[in-house]
C-alpha cells in the first residue's frame, strides 16, 4: 500500500464563547440531550473564556509532526480534521482531494478501542468522503496505541513528578488514582471485538504505568466527565465519589493521572483540576495532577512510529499483551441506541 498524506483526526473544541454553543449540539446531535444540559457543559467552557485549549494542542501536535516527519525523511503531507468543530474533517477531506491525495493514514487523538474512541472515528472518515463525493481520498486509522512506550513513559514520568510535589512523608498513605472519560456501560459491554476492550486496555495502561512510575504505591482505575441521563448507567465509580471512599479509607494523598487522554484538554482542566481538586480539598487530601503526553517528543516520535510500523519500515513497538491489530472488524463497537429510536 502507498499512502501518500497524514490526517490527524481530533474531537475539536470552541475557540471563542460564540463557538461553545453550536459546538456542544455538533457533540450530541441527534441524542436528544435537552438545552439545560447544554447550557450547564457550556459554563465549563465559559470559565475558559469560551476557548477549549484542545486545537491549540491539536495544531501543537501537527506542527511537531511534521518536523518529526521531515527528520525522519518522511514525505507525507499532515492534514488536520475534526469530529465535532472547525477544521471540520469533510473540508480537510476536500482540501486533500484538491491537492490530488488519493490514501492518507489517519492518527486519532484517542490511545482506546471503543464507540467513542474509536469506531466513531471511522465513522467520522466515512461520513467526511461520503459528503466530498467522488475523488475523495481513501484514508485508514493507524491502530490503538494504549500500551505503546510513547503513549505510557510520558504519562509515567508525569506521574513521578506529581508525586514529587506531595509530602513524602506520608508516601505510604499515598494512593495513585487513575481516571479515563466514562462512556455507558452498555458501550463499555460491546468495546472491541469481543468486547470489554475499553475497560481492559485502560487496566493494561495503568498497570503499565503503576509498574513504571510508582510500583510501592497501591492504584484504582475510575471514571470522570459522566454525562447523560442518571437513570442510565455508566462505568462507576466517579473521581469524586471515589476520593470521598479513599478518604474515608485513611488515605492523605492522591496522585491522579488521566491515562484516558492524551491533551490536557478542558476535560482534565475542568473535572480534574477544578472539580477532583475541589473535593480532594474539602477532603482534606494532598491532591497531584499528572500531566498528559502532549507534545511529549516520546509521544510524537510514537506517531511517527506507528506510521513506520503500518508501511512495514519499523517493527510492532509495545508494552502490553492484549491483542493488537490495524483495522477494526465492521461489527465492533456499535453506536449507542439514540433515545426515541
Ligand atoms: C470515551 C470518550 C472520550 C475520550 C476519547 C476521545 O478523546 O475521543 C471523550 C473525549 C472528549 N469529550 C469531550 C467533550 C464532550 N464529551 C461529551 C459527551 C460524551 N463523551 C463521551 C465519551 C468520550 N469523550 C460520551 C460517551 C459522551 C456522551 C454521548 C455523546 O454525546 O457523544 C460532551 C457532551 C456534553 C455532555 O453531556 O457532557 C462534551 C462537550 C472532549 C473535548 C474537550 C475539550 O473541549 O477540550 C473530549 C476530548
Ligand atoms: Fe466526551
Amino acid at each position: 500500500m502507498v499512502y501518500d498524506a497524514f490526517v490527524l483526526l481530533s474531537f475539536g473544541g470552541p475557540e471563542k464563547p460564540d463557538d461553545v454553543m453550536p459546538f456542544l449540539r455538533n457533540v450530541v446531535r441527534g441524542r436528544g440531550v435537552p438545552d439545560e444540559r447544554l447550557a450547564e457543559v457550556a459554563e465549563h467552557y465559559m470559565h475558559f473564556g469560551g476557548v477549549s485549549p484542545i486545537n491549540q494542542q491539536c495544531r501543537d501536535l501537527l506542527a511537531a509532526v511534521r518536523a518529526e516527519f521531515a527528520g525522519a525523511g518522511i514525505d507525507l503531507p499532515a492534514y488536520w480534521g475534526n469530529r465535532n468543530w472547525h477544521p471540520m474533517l469533510a473540508d480537510t477531506v476536500a482540501q486533500m482531494r484538491d491537492d490530488g491525495v488519493t490514501h492518507a493514514l489517519g492518527f486519532a487523538t484517542s490511545a482506546y478501542g471503543g464507540y467513542s474512541s474509536c469506531k466513531q472515528y471511522w465513522e467520522d472518515i466515512a461520513a467526511a468522503r461520503a459528503k466530498v463525493g467522488p475523488g475523495a481520498p481513501v484514508i485508514s486509522k493507524l491502530r490503538q496505541f494504549w500500551d505503546h512506550p510513547g503513549f505510557v513513559e510520558p504519562h509515567a514520568d508525569a506521574v513521578r513528578a506529581s508525586l514529587a510535589t506531595l509530602d513524602e512523608s506520608r508516601r505510604a498513605s499515598t494512593r495513585l488514582v487513575f481516571t479515563a472519560h466514562s462512556i455507558p456501560s452498555s458501550m463499555a459491554r460491546t468495546a472491541g471485538p469481543d468486547g470489554g476492550r475499553y475497560e481492559a486496555q485502560l487496566n493494561e495502561t495503568a498497570r503499565l504505568v503503576h509498574a513504571a512510575a510508582a510500583p510501592e504505591l497501591s492504584w484504582d482505575l475510575v471514571w470522570q466527565s459522566r454525562s447523560g441521563p442518571p437513570q442510565v448507567p455508566w462505568l462507576e465509580p466517579d473521581i469524586n465519589d471515589h476520593l470521598e471512599s479513599l478518604a474515608a479509607q485513611n488515605v492523605t494523598d492522591v496522585v491522579v493521572s488521566p491515562i484516558g487522554f492524551v491533551s490536557d484538554h478542558l476535560e482534565v482542566i475542568w473535572d480534574l483540576d477544578n472539580e477532583a481538586a475541589d473535593t480532594a480539598k474539602r477532603l482534606g487530601l494532598g491532591y497531584a495532577r499528572a500531566a498528559t503526553p502532549n507534545v511529549d517528543p516520546r509521544f510524537v516520535s510514537m506517531v511517527r512510529e506507528l506510521v513506520q510500523e503500518r508501511t512495514g519500515r519499523a517493527p510492532l513497538k509495545r508494552l502490553g499483551t492484549l491483542p493488537v491489530w490495524d483495522d477494526c472488524p465492521v461489527a465492533c463497537c456499535p453506536p449507542p441506541q439514540r433515545r426515541g429510536a
